[in-house]
């Protein structure tokens, strides 16, 4: 499983949905004669047009039974990444606007159909008047299909995190060593994802413990400074991660090199702490250079010194467990 945007096809515009209709409607139309062909016409039109935009709305995950996670994540995403658009609830209202005009489609067709009797040039007239009316439908959800496609855009490229698996986040300031610890533990550079949120990524690892895999998530950018400086896009992200953390790591340098005072390294723990429900453990790092503060546990990334033994804590402060069968026998 991937996360629930991967697979979703490109959105078409209003245009491309209409010039589809009426070229396949074309030349469904030549195979036939008089009424007939007329009728065919307005019966392949239709047909394109409610199936095309149909689809558009189905290739998407239902947002109400979707984890909380993606959910406040999406949300986040559209609002910074999409000028203009109002996050997961336009999102919504696009989806149901398309879907309206999926159904009006198939109405035009069935509400023409009857009349379409007589001469064939009565039916010309009325096939080319159910035409403009399906087009004024389309155009009408012009903006909806830009704005789901500029949402599919931007959700395409989540990294893949799972909020089923059981997660260590790492957090602390810049320079810390957060990155260096989870390419290091994950032990594949390449396996980690990014996400451009706005100035903020996601990078996510993957290690694997007694056959159960724990996701490692770092979050430059976000996790890694006062609350206070961060704007509402980026507190949603943080609540976001918070729905997803088991256990967080906060990495303190106080060797000053990261280039921020240990007094301000503490208070972000602290407010950390306050925020998270799941265990919070300190990890004092750098611990080559200097272990003057209070910590957990202490660790130098670099020479590879209490590195497992780091992770080892977190896997435990997570404390998940396989419930084997027969285990109350
Ligand atoms: N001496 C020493 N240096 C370390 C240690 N761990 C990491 N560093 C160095 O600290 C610098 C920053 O490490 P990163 O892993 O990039 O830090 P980060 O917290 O991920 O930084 P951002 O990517 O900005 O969030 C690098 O030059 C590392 O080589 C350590 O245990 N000891």
């Amino acid at each position: 499983m991937s996360h629930p945007f991967e697979d979703l096809p490109t959105t078409p515009t209003a245009e491309e949905v209409i010039d589809k209709a009426f070229s396949r409607a074309a030349r469904a139309g030549k195979a036939k004669t008089g009424i007939e062909g007329q009728q065919s016409m307005l019966q392949t039109a239709s047909n394109i047009v409610s199936d095309n935009l149909q689809n558009v709305v189905t290739a998407w995950p239902d947002i109400d039974t979707l984890d909380p996670f993606y959910v406040e994540l999406a949300d986040a995403i559209i609002t910074s990444n999409v000028e203009g658009e109002g996050g997961i609830d336009a999102l919504r209202q696009h989806l149901s606007e398309v879907q309206w005009a999926s159904r009006k489609a198939k109405d035009i067709h069935s509400e023409y159909q009857g009349r379409m009797t007589g001469d064939a040039d009565t039916a010309r007239k009325l096939r080319k008047q159910a035409f403009a009316r399906m087009a004024d439908i389309v155009e009408e959800v012009e903006d909806d299909l830009a704005g789901i496609s500029a949402a599919r855009d931007a959700l395409k490229t989540l990294p893949d995190i799972r909020p089923d698996e059981p997660t260590i986040v790492v957090a602390g300031y810049p320079n810390v060593g957060k990155s260096s610890f989870v390419n290091l533990v994950t032990n594949a550079r390449n396996e980690t994802a990014s996400y451009p949120f706005t100035t903020t990524q996601i990078r996510v690892g993957h290690v694997e413990r007694d056959r159960i895999r724990y996701q490692l998530v770092d979050t430059p950018g976000l996790l890694d400074r006062p609350e206070a400086e961060r704007n509402d896009i980026e507190s949603q992200a943080v609540s976001a991660v918070e729905h997803l953390a088991d256990a967080v790591l906060v990495f303190l340098d106080a060797s000053g090199n990261c280039g921020y005072p240990i007094e301000v390294q503490l208070e972000l723990r602290d407010a950390l702490e306050d925020r998270f429900d799941a265990p919070v453990l300190t990890i004092a790092n750098k611990a080559d250079l200097t272990r003057d503060v209070e910590a957990d546990h202490y660790m130098s990334v670099t020479e590879g010194d209490n590195v497992d033994g780091v992770l080892d804590a977190a896997i435990e402060a997570v404390g998940y467990e396989i419930e084997l069968p027969f285990d109350d026998e």
